[in-house]
């Protein structure tokens, strides 16, 4: 059997790479990354070792690359065979790769390859490889979509495993958490004879990805964007303060209040899940950039995302939200002349009054919640 996988970065090498592997499965990684593209074509195989006191080390073999900015029609033919599409390249490159895996799909009809098969976009997000399901068709006539609609399936998932950025002289050589959890939804799978070991299947999705995206990426988020106020560079060193760890316990218990309210999550066993996420941002074994967890600011502040949505629906609960609204008063300091959404922020802060740039990057039209944003913004101001 074999994979086409978008993004031989952290997550592509770290974690789906590896039960891709494990499942016997032959992996092409397709990357712009000429460095890692070469590498895999040269090795074949790499290396993953977990980040914890016994340092295993997995090894990956069968794999090779294809770099999409240079051999973008060779793409297309390895779709035309492949047994499972993934991506893992960031919920903004999405729209970018769509059209490759569109002539992919477009050379599976023409072959008259009727095989089912499923694309699941692993990115941090709700609704991702149904979002990608609507750029691939964008580039696919009415009657194309109509054949493909039988056997070509976007399950939507969610991807939990801690890797940081990664910097070893083997520039294939992946250092990751120990933990990982991999969901996919299977109603929306059209290949359901393919079940991956080490991957779980749920009827729905929503309630997996809601308590993954909510807790594990809302703290992550609320520890960076906090550490970034109090002068920290990486996660582990800033979690020790005490005024960073009680605005992540403080955002966590608002967002378990959503969660457990609106999916019946047992509390005791979410309070479990609180806590092996806190001890995984602690782990001593990573170092994880408080940049890399900061990325992308405005992607961070979007209306269905890691704080904004939380928010609109405990609102909507008259539940409190006040730490959250308060993390989101630091996103809007939130300064990396490295990030470019970051450099775009705060160059939208200079030009435009506070209010429209709340609306305009958290798509909000509440007016309670956009003054409340505000004024967190305010107070922030003297910091
Ligand atoms: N690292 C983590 O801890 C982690 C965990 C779970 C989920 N995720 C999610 O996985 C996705 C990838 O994250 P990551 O940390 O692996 O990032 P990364 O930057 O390490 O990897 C992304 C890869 O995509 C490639 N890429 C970018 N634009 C491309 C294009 N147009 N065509 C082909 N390749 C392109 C990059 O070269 C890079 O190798 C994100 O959605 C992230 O939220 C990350
Ligand atoms: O990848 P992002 O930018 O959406 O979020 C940054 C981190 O919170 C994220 O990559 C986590 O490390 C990961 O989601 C853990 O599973």
């Amino acid at each position: 059997m074999k994979a086409v996988h978008f993004g031989a970065g952290n997550i592509g090498r770290g974690f789906i790479g590896e039960i891709l592997f494990k499942n016997n499965i032959e992996i092409v990684f397709v990357d712009i990354n000429k460095t890692i593209i070469d590498a895999l074509n040269e090795k074949g195989e790499y290396d993953i070792a977990l980040a914890a006191p016994e340092a295993e080390t997995i090894h990956v073999e069968n794999v090779r690359g294809v770099n999409n900015e240079t051999e973008a029609e060779k793409v297309a033919e390895e779709i035309a065979d492949a047994d499972i599409v993934t991506t893992a390249i960031g919920p903004n490159i999405l729209k970018f790769i769509a059209p490759l895996i569109a002539n992919g799909l477009r050379q599976r009809l023409e072959n008259g390859n009727h095989q089912p098969l499923d694309v699941i976009a692993c990115e941090n997000m709700i609704g991702g490889s149904q979002q990608l399901k609507t750029y691939v068709y964008d580039s696919l006539t009415a009657e194309e979509i109509e054949q493909l609609e039988a056997f070509i399936g976007f399950p939507n998932a969610a991807v939990d495993r801690i890797i940081p950025m990664q910097s070893h002289d083997d520039p294939l050589f992946v250092s990751v958490e120990p933990f990982s959890e991999w969901v996919i939804d299977e109603s929306q799978m059209k290949n359901v004879d393919l079940k991956l070991e080490g991957v779980e299947y749920e009827p729905s999705l929503e309630p997996f990805i809601e308590r993954k995206l909510l807790s594990v990426n809302t703290g992550h988020a609320t520890v960076a964007y906090t550490a970034k106020m109090y002068g920290y560079k990486t996660i582990k060193d800033a979690i020790t303060d005490e005024r960073v760890l009680s605005q992540l316990q403080n955002v966590l218990q608002e967002t378990g209040q959503l969660l457990i309210t609106k999916w019946d999550f047992d509390p005791a066993v979410h309070a479990d899940y609180q806590a092996t996420i806190i001890n995984r941002f602690k782990n001593p074994y990573i170092s994880d950039d408080v940049v890399r967890v900061g990325r992308t600011p405005i992607r961070k502040l979007g209306y269905n995302e890691r704080f904004i949505l939380p928010i609109r629906e405990l609102a909507e609960r008259k539940l409190s939200y006040h730490y959250l609204v308060d993390t989101v008063g630091m996103i809007f300091h939130y300064d990396d002349p490295a990030d470019n959404e970051s450099v775009q922020l705060q160059q939208m802060l200079q030009t435009q009054p506070l209010e429209d740039v709340i609306k305009e990057v958290t798509g909000l039209e509440d007016a309670t919640l956009i003054n409340e944003i505000k004024a967190s913004v305010e107070k922030y101001n003297t910091l």
